[in-house]
């Protein structure tokens, strides 16, 4: 008689982790606020994406809910890059902005590098000017990009000290997978990154005590590039066309799937993060949290006293 046990799977909470990380936000920006300090967040929108829409007002929310400014700047597409560089130039020199978001992608018709560095790096909460990405792999105090932040904060809650572990992240982009290895590797994990000219893949996967897939294709990461036990981050948000069944079918929704296939990764893995609920929250998270820390920098290097 052969049994099946299916191995239980801890299911890391992003939604739950993230209220943690918002609560400690709010009580640095009532610290903040007792000394005459409200945060300020800009956040720069352009174009009709529905999907950065529900991002943007999803930040936007959130910032409110834990006492931050925001400041909402949305355009059409007729923008032209000398407006946008002409707004970030006045954002930068704003008092009360301390932080400074251009929500990605941009439109062809802008340079998206030269945006970026238009950005006062002491307000570039997104961590992707030059001097913050240099300043993240020498390992320095610097604002670092949301996604990987909040990723570290979960794997650090699900398998406390990282030290020693290996670490496989799928994906290279500037936004995800190299800082994630930046991060990782200041924890002391052996890194691993893989892109698309990886030779099988699958087998140093399978090695890896801790997977973090950032790739874009849905469902790509099963059971078989997992070793039984492994910690899986799906960063991945793909929305896909569901089918309709019974009374509207026919019609048209769309879902969010990770890059993780989560029933077939939850059979090997010993924790695993959902989507949506995963990483998402987090990143919004860390972003209200980089706007405190810009708020504090900024006053650090104005002279002023130290904010607490
Ligand atoms: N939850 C969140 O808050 C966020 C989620 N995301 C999501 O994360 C995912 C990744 O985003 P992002 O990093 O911006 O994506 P990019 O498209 O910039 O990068 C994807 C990476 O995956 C690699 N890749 C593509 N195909 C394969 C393959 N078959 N095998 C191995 N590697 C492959 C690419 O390799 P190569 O470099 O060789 O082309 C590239 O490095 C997306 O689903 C995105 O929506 C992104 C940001 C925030
Ligand atoms: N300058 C810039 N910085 C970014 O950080 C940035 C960006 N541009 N462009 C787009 C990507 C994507 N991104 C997400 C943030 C939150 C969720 C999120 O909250 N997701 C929810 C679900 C939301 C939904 O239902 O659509 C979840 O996973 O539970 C997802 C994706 C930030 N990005």
């Amino acid at each position: 008689m052969s049994t099946t046990t299916q191995a239980s799977v801890t299911l890391i909470d992003g939604k739950a982790c993230a209220e943690r990380v918002l609560a400690e936000v709010a009580e640095s920006v009532k610290h903040l606020a007792a000394e005459g300090t409200i945060p300020g967040l800009a956040v720069v929108l352009i174009g009709e994406d529905p999907a950065s829409h529900v991002y943007v007002r999803n930040k936007i929310r959130k910032a409110e809910a834990v006492g931050i400014h925001s400041f909402e700047h949305r355009f059409d597409t007729t923008l032209s890059q000398a407006e946008l560089l002409s707004l970030i130039d006045t954002l930068n020199k704003d008092p009360e902005v301390n932080g400074i978001l251009v929500q990605l992608p941009l439109p062809d018709t802008i340079d998206e590098e030269a945006v970026i560095q238009a950005i006062d790096p002491l307000k570039d909460v997104d961590g992707f000017h030059h001097a913050n990405v240099g300043g993240l792999v020498q390992g320095r105090d610097v604002l670092t990009p949301c996604t990987p932040s909040g990723c570290l904060r979960l794997l650090q809650e699900t398998c406390g000290d990282l030290t020693g572990k290996h670490a496989v992240i799928v994906g290279r982009s500037n936004i995800v997978g190299k800082p994630m290895a930046s991060l990782l590797l200041h924890a002391h994990c052996s890194v691993t990154l893989l892109h698309s000219r990886s030779v099988n893949p699958k087998a140093i996967a399978r090695q890896a005590d801790i997977v973090v897939a950032a790739v874009g294709r849905p469902k790509m990461i099963d059971a078989s590039w997992l070793k039984p036990g492994a910690v899986v981050i799906d960063v991945g948000i793909n929305r896909v066309e569901q089918a309709v069944d019974g009374e509207n079918k026919g019609e048209r929704k769309t879902r969010l799937v990770g890059d993780v296939d989560f029933a077939s990764a939850s059979q090997v893995a010993k924790a695993i993060t959902p989507v949506p609920g995963g990483v998402g929250p987090m990143t919004i998270a860390y972003l209200m949290q980089n706007t405190v820390a810009a708020t504090k920098r900024q006053h650090r290097q104005a002279g002023q006293p130290a904010l607490t």
